[in-house]
C-alpha cells in the first residue's frame, strides 16, 4: 500500500507518532530527565532571527558545502541512531538508501539492527560514515574500524559523550524488545567504557586509516583537545539531549566552539534542527554541515527509504527558499551577521 507522503516536516513527526508503537516512540522521542534540554535544542534555533536582504539576484543558488575536504551537494548528514528496524523493517539499509538518494551522508550507528557489511553492500552508492565507541575491549573498536574500511565507509564518528548511558525517564518504562545489534553480535558484547580519555582518541586517530570525527562536544576546551588528538572534525552535540538534562542546547554552545576551532577542522552540529531555516542558522554560526536525528527516523517510520529521501528533500527545499528570500546565493558563504537574537525571545 502506498500512501501520500507528508507535505511538511512537522507532518512527518505527527504521522510517525501514529504509526510507531508507544514504547518505540518513547525511546526515539525521549531524552534525559525532565527534557529541558530536549525542548531547548529546538527553541534555541527559534530564538535566532534572520536578517533578509532584498533585490539580490538569487536566480542561481548553491546548496553545496565542503565536508572533510570533499564538495557535497548540500550540508545534510543523517545522525547515528541505534536499532533502525524499530522504525521500519527496512532498517539501516533503507535509511542509508534514502538519504543517499537525496545526496546526503549516512552515519551508521554501531548499535545497528543490520550488519555493516549488508548496509555497505545494499547502499553502496551512499556516502557512509561509521559510528563507533571506544569499547572496554579495544579489540572490538578495532574490529569495527576494520569493518568500516572493508565496507567503504569514509569516516569514523566517535561518540565522546557516553561514558555511561543517560537516564531517560520517558523511555524507562517503555515496553519494546530491542532488536539486538547484529552489527555487534559477532563480536564480544560491547558495553560502554567509562574510563575512555583523549589518549584513546589519539591512539584511534594514529591507528585508523579513516578520518575520525569526535561527536558530542559542547565546550571550546574539548574542541581544542579533539584537535590536539588529531580529529578531522567534531560534532557539537548533546546526543539529542539524551545523556544529561540541562546541559547547553547546541545552538547555544556552537558559537564559542566555532571561535575556538578557528577553521582548523570541520565543525558539525546536531540537535533540534527541525527546519531548513535552522540549517541556515547553523551554517551562519560557523558550522560546516549539520546532522539530523529524529526527523529522519520519522521519515523512515512513515515511508521507509522514500520517507527518508522525502524528509531530506523537504529540508533542502526549505533551505533553498530561505537562501533566496534572505538574498544569499551560497549556503557555504552564509555569514554570522545574518542571525541575531530574536526580539520575541527577549
Ligand atoms: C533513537 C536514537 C538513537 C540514537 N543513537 C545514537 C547512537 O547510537 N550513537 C550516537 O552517538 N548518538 C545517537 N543518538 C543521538 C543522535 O546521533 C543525534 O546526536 C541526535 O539525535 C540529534 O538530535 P535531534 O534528534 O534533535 O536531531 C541517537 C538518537 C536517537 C533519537
Ligand atoms: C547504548 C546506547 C545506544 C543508543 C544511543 O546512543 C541512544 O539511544 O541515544
Amino acid at each position: 500500500m502506498t500512501s501520500t507522503l507528508p507535505l511538511t516536516l512537522p507532518e512527518f513527526a505527527e504521522r510517525a507518532a501514529e504509526v510507531l508503537p508507544d514504547g518505540v516512540l518513547r525511546y526515539f522521542a525521549g531524552a534525559a530527565g525532565d527534557e529541558i534540554t530536549l525542548a531547548d535544542n529546538v527553541v534555541a534555533w527559534q530564538r535566532l532571527a534572520l536578517r533578509q536582504r532584498v533585490l539580490v539576484d538569487v536566480s542561481k543558488r548553491d546548496l553545496s558545502v565542503e565536508i572533510l575536504g570533499v564538495r557535497r551537494p548540500h550540508p545534510v548528514i543523517m545522525a547515528p541512531m541505534a536499532w533502525q528496524t524499530l522504525a521500519n523493517p527496512g532498517g539501516e539499509i533503507a535509511a542509508a538508501q534514502g538519504i543517499g538518494a537525496a545526496g546526503g551522508i549516512y552515519t551508521m550507528s554501531c548499535w545497528a539492527s543490520q550488519h555493516a557489511d549488508d548496509v555497505a553492500a545494499q547502499a553502496a552508492d551512499t556516502t557512509r560514515w561509521m559510528h563507533i565507541h571506544i569499547f572496554p575491549d579495544r579489540d572490538i573498536t578495532q574490529r569495527l574500524v576494520d569493518r568500516a574500511v572493508r565496507g567503504g565507509f569514509e569516516a569514523l564518528v566517535l561518540t565522546a559523550d557516553q561514558p555511561v548511558a543517560g537516564r531517560r525517564d520517558r523511555s524507562m518504562r517503555a515496553q519494546f524488545a530491542r532488536p539486538g545489534s547484529p552489527n555487534l553480535a559477532d563480536l564480544a558484547p560491547g558495553s560502554l567504557e567509562p574510563a575512555q580519555t583523549w589518549e584513546d582518541v589519539a591512539e584511534l586517530v594514529t591507528s585508523s586509516p579513516l578520518p575520525v570525527i569526535v561527536k558530542g562536544l559542547l565546550e571550546p576546551g574539548d574542541a581544542e583537545l579533539a584537535i590536539q588528538a588529531g580529529a578531522a572534525g567534531i560534532v557539537v552535540s548533546n546526543h539529542g539531549a539524551r545523556q544529561l538534562d540541562t546541559v547547553l542546547s547546541t545552538a547555544s554552545a556552537l558559537p564559542a566552539v566555532v571561535e575556538q576551532v578557528a577553521g582548523r577542522v570541520d565543525v558539525l552540529v546536531d540537535g533540534g534542527i527541525r527546519r531548513g531555516s535552522d540549517i541556515v542558522k547553523a551554517l551562519a554560526l560557523g558550522a560546516d554541515a549539520v546532522l539530523i536525528g529524529r526527523p529522519l527516523l520519522w521519515g523512515l517510520a512513515v515511508g521507509g527509504a522514500d520517507g527518508v529521501r522525502h524528509s531530506v528533500e523537504l529540508y533542502l527545499k526549505e533551505l533553498d527558499i530561505a537562501l533566496a528570500v534572505l538574498g544569499v546565493t551560497s549556503a557555504a558563504e552564509l555569514e554570522p551577521s545574518i542571525v541575531l537574537p530574536a526580539p520575541w525571545s527577549a
